[in-house]
């Protein structure tokens, strides 16, 4: 909800039936002008009504107000570039009325705001209250701000569509695009600039019957000729070519891509095979180039061919700052564009048209940058160089020959782990996963692209010749040959001695069951044994959520690391799940601040080197913790600290179904939201960076023993805090470097958020203390 949101809903307005904040405004200004009639609002206003006008709708309109003129005739301008205290003049053409839109206030807005109040001018075209009132826009440059005359606007305002695209520097830039009713982005100051180094392709479907200033919604019949010419003026100068025959449109629905740092969503809806798509990156206020090129101009989709693996092509023109956007595609580091008019190919291994590729996730994207710290992070990580790479190759090959029982073994566990290895963001739990028969068809995969791997060997050597997506899959394949050597290592190693182990006293105790200590006398070594039972859920899935607690833990003890408390197994027994992991003597961190009080700097920087080595080797295993906060960390008592309760909190959305009460399920709920990220908390798309977020927050809690957002106790004074992205309190007594590094991982944008092995070299952690 942006901020206008917040001020039309104090006035009342039904937010549902007003998705727009541009026709809120504009309903809004009509309703006062409707109340206030003529004394504010009059024809010759000059500077002081100006002023009295102000006055008057500050309370109600901040930040923007709106000022009744006069009808202006059309006025022909030169493009200039709009100042931050330019006004927007909308004009209703079927009454004749302008409205000015001051914007002297513009400097303190926060981006949505200032988004928002660009692009009402534009906005308001298709979004008028009703189908009559079409809009079209003017800028009024700041000099004429004290003599909005008729006469100083033919000087000084600015048809807005026929502006050049370069009109809108100096952090003026201008996006247009209609997503679902929603403004899209309209970027304005230099921060957003920065947010938009490394875009990112979306290509989203406009609905046929969208009201969105697309053709199909442009009612013809309704606009003059000249509004008609604007409108394509407009297409062109943003780089949008829209279709013009309107039938094709109607049959299929429009698409375009809107650059912004997301997925890669896959084409959704239904396209005729053969069918020639006209796709449009829409213009997202990239700086301009120092040699001052304009931004993108046009791209174009077209879709020559049907079938699998269709072959997309994207024609860039001056395609400055956008060569993520082929990686994107592509995930080929070498292909990058930076000529003009080049052309880029990029398999889309999604069909539009059949409904298994329709409900794939996509996995998220990265900047050519963020792959290859990827890769980097990979390449640190894998156990060993080609040769030994060769060599596990050949121990699996050798067991999958010689030893069918151990190939059927391995065989099970690619199958199970293929949801650690495939390198997407987790969204779905692995239960669902094993229980789906895609798993058997990725097995395949996978066994044949190791059987492929294992012919390629020599060229393997090589890798770095190969482009970044062959590296990136042969580094999920090693990966993958990685967890399974060290789940053999850990069968070798391991037998069922823990399942004997003796139930000592208890430990501690959460949400969703207890916790015990226990003996293994056959080892003579102490384990943690959680305890869950069936009865302490609701719900008739009970049972089965159990389950699949089980066998996730079976695929999560695959997983091993000195900063991450390992599962040992896990067992399903009468009604109760028994998960075994290691024990750790010194408790969780939570209960050492209550005890202790707030750590000292030196201690969260080293416990921060520890966690994030922890966090980097799970998110580099494709796991996201969730839940990651004091009381998940556990200590061994000897100053190293560990992350407990990952993976299987994927089950927490679930198991809060089930909770005994809704007392419990406040409890539960409270005992993490405050560490949640953003994204999570407004049920958005998420990915690995959550557990970022997190981590700046249990910074927070170490140094105050207090829980993050301290002063907040309700969840609905949290929800708002984190919609109106306050931001979060970081405790005065630290560093600055430890302020920003908690600033850092608190960052809203979940896109300019670090990743978790970006963060190792911050500051923060560098610093030395005596
Ligand atoms: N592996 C372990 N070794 C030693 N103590 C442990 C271990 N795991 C958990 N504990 C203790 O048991 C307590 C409860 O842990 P549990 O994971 O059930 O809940 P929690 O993480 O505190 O809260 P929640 O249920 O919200 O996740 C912990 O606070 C800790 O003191």
């Amino acid at each position: 909800m942006s901020m206008f949101d917040k001020e039309y809903d104090k006035k009342g307005f039904d937010l549902k039936q007003i998705q727009s904040p541009i026709l809120k405004l504009y309903q809004n200004a009509k309703q006062e002008i409707n109340n206030k009639s003529d004394n504010i609002f009059s024809p010759s206003i000059n500077s002081q009504n100006i002023q009295s006008s102000k006055k008057l709708y500050q309370h109600q309109l901040q930040p923007i107000q709106l000022i009744q003129r006069d009808d202006q005739k059309e006025f022909k301008n030169k493009p200039q570039p709009i100042q931050s205290s330019d006004r927007i003049l909308s004009k209703d053409n079927s009454k004749g009325k302008i409205f000015q839109i001051q914007k002297d206030e513009m400097n303190g807005f926060d981006i949505n705001n200032v988004n928002s109040n660009k692009l009402s001018a534009f906005q308001s075209y298709p979004q008028s209250p009703t189908q009559k009132d079409q809009f079209n826009c003017r800028l009024q440059s700041k000099q004429s701000e004290e003599t909005p005359t008729q006469k100083s606007q033919k000087q000084n305002v600015i048809r807005f569509p026929n502006n050049e695209a370069n009109l809108f520097q100096d952090g003026n830039q201008l996006q247009i695009q209609n997503d679902n009713n929603k403004i899209i982005k309209f970027e304005s100051d230099q921060k957003s600039i920065q947010q938009l180094q490394s875009p990112r392709l979306r290509i989203k479907t406009i609905q046929k019957n969208m009201k969105s200033p697309t053709y199909q919604n442009l009612n013809k019949e309704k606009l003059s000729s000249n509004d008609l010419a604007d409108f394509e003026n407009l297409q062109n100068q943003i780089g949008e070519k829209l279709k013009t025959e309107q039938s094709k449109i109607e049959n299929e629905g429009l698409f375009q891509i809107i650059n912004e740092e997301e997925q890669i969503s896959p084409i959704k809806n239904k396209i005729n095979k053969n069918q020639h798509i006209n796709a449009n990156i829409l213009e997202k206020g990239l700086p301009q180039t120092p040699s001052g090129e304009k931004f993108i101009q046009k791209q174009e989709i077209s879709r020559p061919s049907s079938g699998r693996n269709q072959n997309f092509i994207i024609k860039m023109v001056n395609n400055h700052n956008y060569s993520d956007v082929n990686h994107i595609h592509n995930n080929n580091l070498n292909n990058a564009n930076n000529g003009s008019n080049s052309v880029t190919r990029f398999q889309s291994k999604e069909t539009s048209d059949t409904p298994k590729s329709q409900n794939r996730e996509e996995k998220p994207l990265e900047s050519q940058s963020e792959i290859k710290d990827r890769i980097d992070t990979q390449n640190s990580q894998q156990k060993g160089d080609s040769l030994q790479n060769l060599q596990e190759e050949k121990q699996i090959n050798e067991q999958k020959q010689n030893k069918p029982n151990s190939n059927q073994n391995i065989s099970s566990k690619i199958q199970s782990l293929n949801y650690i290895n495939d390198g997407r963001e987790l969204d779905s739990s692995p239960t669902e996963q094993n229980q789906n028969s895609k798993i058997k068809e990725k097995h395949d995969d996978k066994q044949a692209a190791i059987k492929e791997q294992s012919q390629n060997q020599r060229q393997e050597s090589s890798m770095m010749l190969q482009t970044a997506s062959e590296k990136k899959e042969i580094n999920n394949l090693n990966n993958l040959k990685y967890i399974i050597e060290s789940s053999n290592l850990n069968q070798n190693s391991n037998n069922n001695d823990y399942l004997d182990a003796q139930v000592g006293e208890l430990i501690g105790q959460g949400a969703y069951g207890r916790v015990y200590k226990g003996f293994v006398k056959s080892s003579g070594k102490f384990i943690a044994i959680k305890e869950m039972k069936e009865e302490m859920m609701l719900g008739d899935d009970a049972h089965s959520l159990l389950e699949s607690i089980c066998k996730e833990i079976q695929l999560l003890k695959q997983l091993s690391h000195k900063n991450i408390v390992n599962y040992i197994g896990s067992k399903k027994q009468e009604g109760s799940v028994y998960i075994y992991m290691e024990y750790m003597p010194g408790g969780s961190i939570s209960e050492m601040l209550k005890k202790y009080g707030g750590f000292d700097e030196e201690v969260i920087q080293k416990f921060v080197k520890q966690l994030l080595e922890g966090l980097i080797y799970l998110h580099s295993k494709g796991v996201i913790h969730r839940d990651l906060k004091g009381a998940n960390i556990l200590s061994d008592g000897q100053g190293n600290v560990k992350l407990a309760d990952f993976g299987a909190a994927r089950n927490i959305e679930n198991i809060l179904q089930y909770s005994l009460s809704q007392s419990e399920f406040c409890n539960s709920i409270k005992g993490s939201l405050y560490w949640m990220a953003p994204e999570l908390i407004k049920n958005e798309k998420h990915g690995r960076r959550i557990d970022v977020w997190s981590l700046g927050c249990t910074v927070i809690e170490m140094a105050s023993a207090q829980h993050p957002w301290e002063n907040i106790k309700k969840f609905s004074d949290l929800a708002n805090a984190v919609i109106e992205q306050q931001p979060i309190p970081i405790p005065q007594h630290l560093s600055e470097e430890c302020k920003d590094f908690i600033l850092k991982c608190c960052t809203y944008d979940k896109k300019m958020r670090p990743k978790s092995h970006q963060l190792f070299n911050h500051p923060f952690l560098q610093k030395k203390y005596s």
